[in-house]
């Protein structure tokens, strides 16, 4: 057996999800039965300090050679980092990622990808020019759970699939936790592109179209229309968003199929914290449907509720059914490292993008985004907007 593929990380900012990112890529692989790709980290930037970007290193178990910075721009030139993570506010993604690219770096950049589909076309533009790897870091896609899914939506065992309804909604006091000093909470700070459908809402709308778009064969897929009611925080930013999509091309057939995607700040998909197995997602076909237990960013149990033929109500007997099919898929980690190894490997293969994560697919996604802010009048400031670059933030 040939020896694992080795990726070098660069790690550009040092905030919560940077932490999670990078405690998985030193998990070994090999629990989670991965022998082709290796993941190390090389560097971290800080854009606060280079002890700052030190304590990260430490506190995340990287290689004590790892070189810690004080600014993005010198972690861009490091000659030991084959891919930078970015891991700072959406806000910042364009920015960031450019600087990345335009250093000649891969980038995995955090979802959302960037602040409206302009800037993504940019950035998918630069990397392509530049012969480089990108991708937006939509980890929930390459869990084994959503590729089990998409196949058996692929396979045809859910039928024609006419509705998904997925929702990822936190119930929070807003007021008193994002809100409370001053609302600089990225949360709902418009300055780093606050709001529930961009930093939540892209859950629920990656279930929507990794059902009914990435199933369908690519030269079939078409971008949905868009339908979306939005109430707003006292900041501007978006605190309840539902999102009614038609697509035109549904997978089993040539169907239309709705797609229901839900996010708010103020009510929970379920107000105990996913201690009770509710479905937050649920896929519906003609032959059965698919329901998954949230919160949708990391699931780990599933069903199959196969359709009975002749169903009639006046004789099922409640909660006997047994064909319904439950899934459990651990998850030995927090989950991060599976679209680190797509990364690693497309890297090693000479690959721009990812299948499981395409550039178009980003980019109709937040296409339907910029769609759902103009319907609810959710803007932000001028300079996270532009395409323009660079801009200092
Ligand atoms: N995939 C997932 O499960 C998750 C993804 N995310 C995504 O990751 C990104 C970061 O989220 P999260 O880690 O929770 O955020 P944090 O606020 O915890 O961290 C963001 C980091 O970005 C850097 N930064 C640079 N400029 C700014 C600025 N003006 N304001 C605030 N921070 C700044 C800071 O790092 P430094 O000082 O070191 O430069 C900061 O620590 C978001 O886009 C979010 O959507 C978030 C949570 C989960
Ligand atoms: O991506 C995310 O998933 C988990 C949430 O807690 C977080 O706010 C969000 O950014």
């Amino acid at each position: 057996m040939s020896s694992p593929h080795t990726i070098r990380w660069g790690i550009l900012a040092t905030g919560g999800i940077a932490e999670k990112f990078a405690k998985d890529l030193m998990i070994d692989p090999s629990t989670r039965s991965v022998s082709d790709i290796k993941h190390t980290v090389t560097a971290a930037a800080s854009s606060s300090s280079s002890s700052r970007a030190k304590q990260f290193l430490e506190s995340c178990k990287c290689p004590a050679s790892a070189s810690a910075y004080g600014s993005y721009q010198e972690l861009v030139k490091d000659p030991n980092v084959d891919i930078i993570y970015v891991a700072t506010p959406h806000s910042h993604h364009y920015q960031n990622t450019m600087l990345c690219l335009l250093a000649g770096k891969h980038v995995l950049c955090e979802k959302a990808f960037t602040v409206n589909a302009a800037q993504a076309k940019k950035l998918v533009e630069t990397a392509k020019k530049k012969k480089l790897f990108l991708m937006e870091a939509v980890w929930t896609r390459f869990f084994p759970l959503s590729i089990q899914i998409r196949k058996m939506i692929e396979d045809g065992e859910l039928g024609a699939v006419h509705r998904v309804i997925a929702d990822l909604s936190f119930g929070q006091d807003v007021e008193n936790t994002w809100g409370a000093d001053g609302a600089k909470h990225r949360m709902v700070n418009p300055d780093l592109a606050g709001g529930a459908m961009l930093d939540l809402g892209v859950y629920p709308l990656t279930w929507c179209f990794q059902t009914l778009y990435h199933t369908v064969p690519a030269s079939d897929r078409k971008a949905p229309s868009v339908l979306a009611a939005v109430e707003k925080y006292s900041t501007g930013a978006d605190e309840k968003t539902s999102i009614l999509l038609t697509f035109p091309s549904a997978p089993g057939g040539k169907h239309t199929a709705h797609g229901i995607a839900l996010t708010n700040f103020r009510v929970a998909t379920l107000p105990d914290g996913f201690n009770t197995a509710k479905p937050a997602i649920r896929i519906q076909g003609t032959k059965g449907e698919i329901q998954v237990d949230g919160p949708a960013f990391r699931p780990t149990h599933y069903r199959f509720i196969p359709a009975e033929d002749d169903l009639d109500p006046q004789v099922v007997k409640k909660g006997s059914n047994e064909k319904v099919r439950e899934v459990e898929c651990e998850i030995p980690g927090q989950g991060m490292f599976w679209e680190a190894d797509e990364c690693g490997r497309c890297i090693r293969d000479g690959k721009l993008e990812s299948a499981g994560m395409g550039w178009e697919e980003s980019v109709v996604i937040m296409e339907t985004m910029d769609q759902v802010r103009k319907q609810g009048g959710v803007t932000y400031p001028e300079k996270i907007e532009t395409t323009e670059y660079p801009v200092s933030l």
